[in-house]
C-alpha cells in the first residue's frame, strides 16, 4: 500500500534528495507530498542554483545623504540595469536588476502624509512605521516567500495599493529605519550606515532642494532643523549596529573650511564579521598616513591624505580606512587602489574601471563614491561566500 508523505525541508527554496531502494535519486522540493511504498532511510538536504536563500543587506541614511546613489553603485557591481517593477506603479519605490531588488523602507510608513501632520510626527518617528510587518515581510522574503509590499507614494503622499516582491537573490533594504527594530536588523547578512555630517548634508541639501527643486534656504534650513531631533533619535543610533560605516566630514586640509565642497570620508569596518574581512592601506593592522600626491597621482589644492589604522567604534573593535581631499583624475585611482588590500575585486583595477564607469555620479572624486565602490564589491563578495557554504555544505534533515 502507497504511503502519503508531506515532507518539510528546513528552508523552502532547499532542494531534497531521498535514497530508498526503489528510488535511489528521488528528488523534490518543500511541501510536495511525495508517494512513497517505503520510508526513506536518510534524507539530506542543500541550496540548489536555483533555490538560494535571500542575502538580506540593510542600508540606514536619513533622507538625502547618498542612499540612492550607493545603490546604483552596487547594482552596477553585479552588472545589469536596476529598474522599478514592470508594468507596475509608475510611482513605486523598488528597483530590481538581475541579481538584486532594492526596497525602500519608506513603504512601511503606516502613516501617510497626512496623517502624519495630523498626529504631529514625522516619517522618522517609530509610531509613523509599520515594524511588525517590516519584520515579517522581509522575513517572508527571506525565506523564499513572495510578499505584497505596500507602495508609500512620494509624489500623493499616500498608501498606494501593494505590488508583489518576489525573493531576489538580494535583497536591499534602504531607508531610514532597516537597523531601529531588533527582529529585522536580526536578518541582515550585511550592514551599512551613512554617516553624513550636519554640514555636509546641509550642503547637498542646498545643492538638490535649492537648484533641483526650487526650495528656497530657508525652508531647507528648516526641514533639517525640524527633522533633527528625530534624526538623533531614532536614525543616527542605527550606525552603532552597522558592520561598515560611511563617515563623510568637512575637510581637515583647508583650515576653517565652510564651502563643504572638499569631503574628509572615512570607511569604518566591522571587524570579526563573517564573511567580511576589511580592506586595509599597506600593512593590515598597522597605524598609516598617507600623501600619495607625488609622481603617479596628480593633486591640487589641497592635496590627498589617506589613513588607516585600527580603532574602536561603540566599542566594537574596527579598522578605519581614510580619505581627506579629491581626485584630480580619475584614471589615476588605479594607483591607490593598487596599495589597498583586501578589496574583494575580481581583477586588477576593477575599483577604477567602476569608478570611471560612473564619473558622473555624484562624489565620484571623492572618498563617497571611492569607498562606496569598494563596499560594493565586499558585499557581492560576502554574497558568494554565503552561497558557497551553502551550497557545500549539505544539511542533514529528518531522519527515517
Ligand atoms: N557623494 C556625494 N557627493 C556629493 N553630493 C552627493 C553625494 N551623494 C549624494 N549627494 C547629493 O545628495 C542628493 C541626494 O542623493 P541621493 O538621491 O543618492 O540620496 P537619498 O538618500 O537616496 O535621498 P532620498 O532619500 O531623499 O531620496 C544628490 O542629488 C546629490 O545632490
Ligand atoms: O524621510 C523621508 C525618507 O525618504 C521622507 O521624508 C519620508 O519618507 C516622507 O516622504 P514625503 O516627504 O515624500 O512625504
Amino acid at each position: 500500500m502507497a504511503v502519503c508523505t508531506v515532507y518539510t525541508a528546513q528552508s523552502l527554496n532547499s532542494s531534497c534528495s531521498i535514497s530508498t531502494p526503489s528510488k535511489p535519486h528521488l528528488r523534490f522540493h518543500q511541501k510536495q507530498v511525495i508517494f512513497l511504498t517505503k520510508r526513506p532511510r536518510k534524507m539530506t538536504c542543500s541550496a540548489s542554483s536555483d533555490g538560494e536563500k535571500t542575502v538580506v543587506i540593510g542600508l540606514a541614511a536619513d533622507s538625502g545623504c547618498g542612499k540612492s546613489t550607493f545603490m546604483r553603485r552596487l547594482t552596477s557591481v553585479f552588472g545589469g540595469a536596476a529598474e522599478p517593477p514592470k508594468g507596475g506603479n509608475p510611482d513605486s519605490n523598488t528597483l530590481i536588476s538581475d541579481m538584486t531588488t532594492v526596497i525602500c523602507l519608506d513603504d512601511y510608513h503606516s502613516l501617510d502624509r497626512t496623517g502624519r501632520k495630523e498626529k504631529g510626527v514625522t516619517a522618522l518617528d517609530p509610531r509613523a512605521n509599520d515594524f511588525d510587518l517590516m519584520y515579517q515581510q522581509v522575513k517572508a522574503i527571506k525565506d523564499g516567500v513572495p510578499v505584497d509590499k505596500p507602495i508609500y507614494n512620494h509624489v500623493s503622499g499616500l498608501l498606494d495599493p501593494p505590488e508583489v516582491i518576489k525573493p531576489p537573490k538580494i535583497l536591499v533594504i534602504e531607508g531610514l529605519h532597516p537597523m531601529y527594530d531588533e527582529r529585522v536588523r536580526d536578518l541582515l547578512d550585511f550592514s551599512i550606515y551613512l554617516d553624513i555630517s550636519n554640514e555636509v548634508k546641509f550642503a547637498w541639501k542646498i545643492q538638490r532642494d535649492m537648484a533641483e527643486r526650487g526650495h528656497s534656504l530657508e525652508s531647507i534650513k528648516a526641514s533639517i532643523e525640524a527633522r533633527k531631533p528625530d534624526f538623533d533619535a531614532y536614525i543616527d543610533p542605527q550606525k552603532q549596529y552597522a558592520d561598515a560605516v560611511i563617515e563623510v566630514l568637512p575637510t581637515q586640509l583647508i583650515p576653517d573650511d565652510n564651502e563643504g565642497k572638499v569631503l574628509r570620508v572615512r570607511l569604518i569596518m566591522k571587524e570579526g564579521v563573517k564573511n567580511f574581512n576589511p580592506v586595509y592601506l599597506f600593512d593590515e593592522g598597522s597605524t598609516i598616513s598617507w600623501i600619495p600626491c607625488g609622481r603617479k597621482l596628480t593633486c591640487s589644492y589641497p592635496g590627498i591624505k589617506f589613513t588607516y589604522g585600527p580603532d574602536t567604534y561603540f566599542g566594537n573593535e574596527v579598522s578605519v580606512l581614510e580619505m581627506d581631499g579629491q581626485f584630480d583624475r580619475l584614471d589615476e585611482l588605479i594607483y591607490v587602489e593598487s596599495h589597498l588590500s583586501n578589496l574583494s575585486s575580481k581583477f586588477y583595477g576593477e575599483v577604477t574601471q567602476q569608478m570611471l564607469k560612473h564619473a558622473d555620479f555624484p562624489g565620484s572624486n571623492n572618498g563617497t563614491g571611492f569607498f562606496q565602490t569598494i563596499v560594493g564589491l565586499k558585499i557581492r563578495d560576502l554574497y558568494e561566500q554565503i552561497v558557497a557554504s551553502r551550497a557545500g555544505a549539505p544539511v542533514a534533515a529528518a531522519k527515517a
